[in-house]
């Protein structure tokens, strides 16, 4: 695939997550952003405080992953730095998806050491899973304004766990990858899924 087409169709994936999302409650009032790898050097970005709703052309730009910028008439997310670090850390990553649920921010406020999933048959929607009895602990790492600096914990912590699957931010919401878009997509809709689930047995339980 040529490089113009290959941004077109990978932005084409994106924009449609984007409104699947929104259309879902996950990516509220210009929260989330997405990004794709192009190639071993560049990763196609959703630009800073764009509607992820309403995704179009303009609303995308390439980075590098050494981040430099390849759109400099664009800003791209604000949150770049942790979609880069997970690109580098991993070849086998093709795309990276932020989404800030309802459930995703309650539960990460609610379990700030880690959200325990367990016992539920969704789980093996998620990569290395084979059965409901598996026990998922997904991390939540401290919100922070630095990014650059959350990612460093972040990439601290996957050096230690290389297999997990995705993570929270406390009060923030959730970060999950895929091999291609439609995976990474697969992912948000089974954390997704998953965490509305446990926020519903702990109100039940109560
Ligand atoms: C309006 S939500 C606050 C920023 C944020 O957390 C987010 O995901 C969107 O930031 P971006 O710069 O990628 O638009
Ligand atoms: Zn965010």
């Amino acid at each position: 695939m040529d490089r113009t087409r290959d941004v077109d169709v990978r932005a084409g994936e994106l924009a449609r997550a984007g409104r699947f999302f929104f259309e879902r409650g996950w990516v509220p009032a210009t929260a989330g952003n997405f990004s794709a790898r192009l190639d071993e050097r560049r990763v196609l970005i959703t630009a800073s405080g764009r509607h992820k709703g309403e995704l179009d052309a303009d609303g995308f730009l390439v980075v590098g992953l050494d981040n430099a910028l390849f759109t400099p008439d664009r800003k791209p997310s604000a949150e770049t730095a942790l979609h880069l670090l997970l690109y580098r850390r991993e070849a086998g990553i093709g795309a990276v998806l932020h989404t800030h649920s309802l459930p995703a921010t309650v539960l990460s406020r609610l379990s700030p050491g880690g959200v325990v999933l367990e016992g539920y048959e969704v789980l093996k929607a998620l990569p290395g899973v084979v059965s409901h009895t598996a026990r998922l602990e997904v991390p939540v790492f401290g919100n922070d304004q630095d990014i650059p600096r959350l990612a460093q914990r972040v990439e601290r912590f996957l050096g230690d766990r290389p297999g997990t699957p995705g993570f929270l931010i406390e009060g923030h919401g959730l970060y999950t990858w895929g091999r291609t878009v439609e995976e990474a997509r697969r992912h948000v809709e089974a954390f997704e899924f998953l965490f509305a689930c446990e926020l519903e047995m702990r109100r039940l339980s109560r």
